[in-house]
């Protein structure tokens, strides 16, 4: 983990002339970088206070060529998560008595799911009250897995509220994203996240999200809830 926030800090580190390269152009980019914008989403609008890189790294795999040992860290580690979403897929099937084979292999086609890679570099903010590092949101995907840089920043919205969530450093946090919900027709929420900015250390957080197949979306499960007497949670 620690080589792998080294290589973040030297990419963020990097001239802006070999950062531009990526420079966001539009989402579906395989690569992309950007940096301290303006957000509006309902009807509220957002100073961003961060730095972020996002790579699509499965099933065809990105990467920028500097800083150099990036490549293999993050194939590394992307391939871990990848063995670690589909345990806890298992895991989930068999909590709810889904038959894994069917889903896992078949529908969820785990072997050639989506995966993304994201980096948000928070700088310290002179004025946090008047900026945000990510304004509330889902994530896409079945799971997210964030480690960050051991400076705390993530909170998550309960009953309206919204709590500190840090996790240890060096552990890794999973969240519940969209497609799990819909997976699972409501049992497992997909969590709304926010990240906050401090005055007084950079913050860093490595985020990867995990999809089923591009093909083949959590459309299974919801045959199956149905084929159950339940109402799907989506049409
Ligand atoms: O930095 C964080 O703690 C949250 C990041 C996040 O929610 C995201 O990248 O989707
Ligand atoms: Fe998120």
């Amino acid at each position: 983990m620690s080589e792998m926030f080294r290589e973040m800090v030297e990419f963020f580190s990097l001239a802006d002339s070999e950062k531009q390269q990526y420079e966001a152009k539009s989402a579906s980019d395989p690569i992309k970088c950007g940096n301290f914008n303006v957000a509006n989403t309902s009807n509220q609008s957002f100073t961003l206070w961060r730095e972020y890189l996002k790579l699509y790294v499965h099933p065809d795999f990105h990467c920028p060529h500097q800083p150099q040992l990036l490549r293999d860290v993050v194939q590394e580690y992307t391939q871990m998560i990848r063995v670690l979403t589909r345990k806890l897929i298992e895991a989930v099937c068999e909590a709810l008595e889904l038959n894994q084979r069917r889903y896992v292999d078949e529908i969820l086609k785990m072997e050639s799911s989506f995966q993304l890679f994201a980096t948000n570099y928070y700088p310290r903010c002179p004025q946090p009250d008047q900026a945000i590092g990510i304004p509330p949101h889902t994530d896409h995907g079945l799971f997210t897995f964030l480690i960050h840089n051991g400076v705390a920043g993530l909170q998550i919205e309960h009953d309206g509220k919204w709590f500190n969530a840090d996790s240890p450093k060096n552990s890794i946090l999973v969240n519940a994203a969209d497609q799990l919900e819909i997976f699972t027709n409501g049992r497992c929420k997909s969590v709304k996240h926010r990240a906050v900015v401090n005055e007084e250390k950079d913050r860093i957080s490595i985020v990867v999200a995990n999809g089923p197949s591009g093909e083949a979306v959590s459309i299974g499960g919801l045959r199956w809830w149905r084929k159950m007497g339940e109402q799907s949670i989506v049409q």
